[in-house]
């Protein structure tokens, strides 16, 4: 199975420091949706994980994630695509929880509904965490330079990591080794 794992804000959608927090605010990073649908097309099984502290924040509910995640699923499905597995971490940085990354947790959870290993499977991300929590379960750290991308490129960055400028580059990477 052709699997890949992409974290949410910063990857596919806008991020901001305020968070996502309505529909309105989640706005599509141009040409992830058509990376997605891409990749999807081309074979690929495409899943999420993703923090969404801004639950445990309270600054929205359950049921707002939701709807971004339908408007993402539709978005997809407009352009021919189909997207997998969305995992995501409703808590908080004291939640001492194992999904939250950089923790794998999420990792964990998206291989087990596949059942598939987790050896060598890109995560896209852009921050530390992303990149930390793929390293925990020896998937290919990605990291794109949108969202926090530029920021984490500023830090000390771990060995082995594949660097590309958006969503839309991994999708042209990996549609063109088909
Ligand atoms: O990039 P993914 O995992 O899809 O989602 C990140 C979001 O949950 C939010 O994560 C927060 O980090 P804290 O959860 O406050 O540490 C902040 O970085 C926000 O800017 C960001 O929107
Ligand atoms: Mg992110
Ligand atoms: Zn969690």
């Amino acid at each position: 199975m052709k699997l890949i794992i992409l974290d949410r804000d910063g990857v596919i959608n806008h991020d901001s420091d305020a968070y996502i927090k309505s529909l309105d605010e989640w706005i599509p990073i141009p040409g992830s949706i058509d990376a997605i649908a891409r990749l999807s097309k081309a074979g690929w099984t495409v899943a999420v994980a993703t923090n969404q502290s801004g639950i445990a924040r309270g600054y929205y509910d359950l049921a707002t994630l939701e709807a971004m995640h339908a408007r993402l699923r539709q978005l997809v499905a407009e352009q021919g695509g189909e997207l997998g597995l969305i995992v995501h971490c409703p808590h908080g940085p004291d939640d001492g929880c194992d999904c939250r990354k950089p923790r794998p947790g999420m990792l964990h959870q998206i291989a087990a509904h596949y059942g598939v290993a987790l050896h060598g499977v890109w995560f896209v991300g852009d921050s530390s965490g992303d990149l930390e929590a793929a390293l925990a379960v020896d998937c290919q750290p990605v990291l794109v330079k949108t969202g926090k991308g530029g920021r984490t490129l500023g830090k000390p960055l771990p060995d082995g990591i594949l660097i590309f400028d958006d969503l839309a580059a991994v999708a042209d990477q990996l549609t063109l080794e088909d």
